[in-house]
């Protein structure tokens, strides 16, 4: 059962994907956004796949973020059942660190949208900022956090190529 204030879901195609996932889960909590993690696969649990995306906004989410790699079907089989929006983020396999994964998820059939990130840790925290992003289209007080999040950012890049 999922926490009812869970806003994100952020399932994967194994647990060998949450160190890379957790990423999104990483930047949601900096920016106070209520989420749940999953191991949700189309290929070894189709019948929970299934479930998910057909009960995930009856869950009260409102964004899924999906990680898999290799024949990462998780993101595009979960949009095709969802009209939330989807996220998917390929995740770093042995082929070509993850051309497989990125090709994938981003190659989807018109009609059937999946928002696509960059591979790796990197496009799983763009993931939770975009989700967040989204969220904050109607959320005045998450846009503030994420406008804070932002300028904050730009405040711990020094301008210096010295230490
Ligand atoms: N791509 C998928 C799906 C799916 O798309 O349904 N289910 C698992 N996987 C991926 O298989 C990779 C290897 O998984 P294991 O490490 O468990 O062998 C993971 O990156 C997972 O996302």
């Amino acid at each position: 059962m999922a926490d009812q204030s869970a806003r994100v879901a952020i399932i994967m195609g194994s647990r060998s994907d949450w160190p890379t996932m957790q990423a999104a889960a990483h930047v949601l909590d900096e920016l106070g956004v209520a989420y749940e993690a999953r191991v949700v696969s189309a290929h070894r649990t189709p019948q929970r796949m299934y479930d998910f995306a057909a009960g995930a906004r009856d869950e009260g989410f409102q964004v899924i973020i999906a990680g898999a790699g290799g024949a990462a079907h998780l993101p595009g089989m979960t949009a095709s059942m969802t009209d939330l929006p989807v996220l998917g983020v390929p995740v770093e396999s042995k082929l070509q660190n993850g051309l497989d994964s990125l090709l994938s998820i981003v190659q989807m059939p018109g009609g059937v949208p999946v928002g696509t990130l960059a591979v790796g840790k990197a496009g799983a925290k763009n993931a939770g900022l975009m989700a967040a992003r989204i969220l904050a289209l109607a959320d005045a007080d998450l846009a503030r956090r994420l406008a804070d999040w932002r300028s904050a950012q730009s405040d711990a890049i020094p301008e210096s190529v010295e230490d």
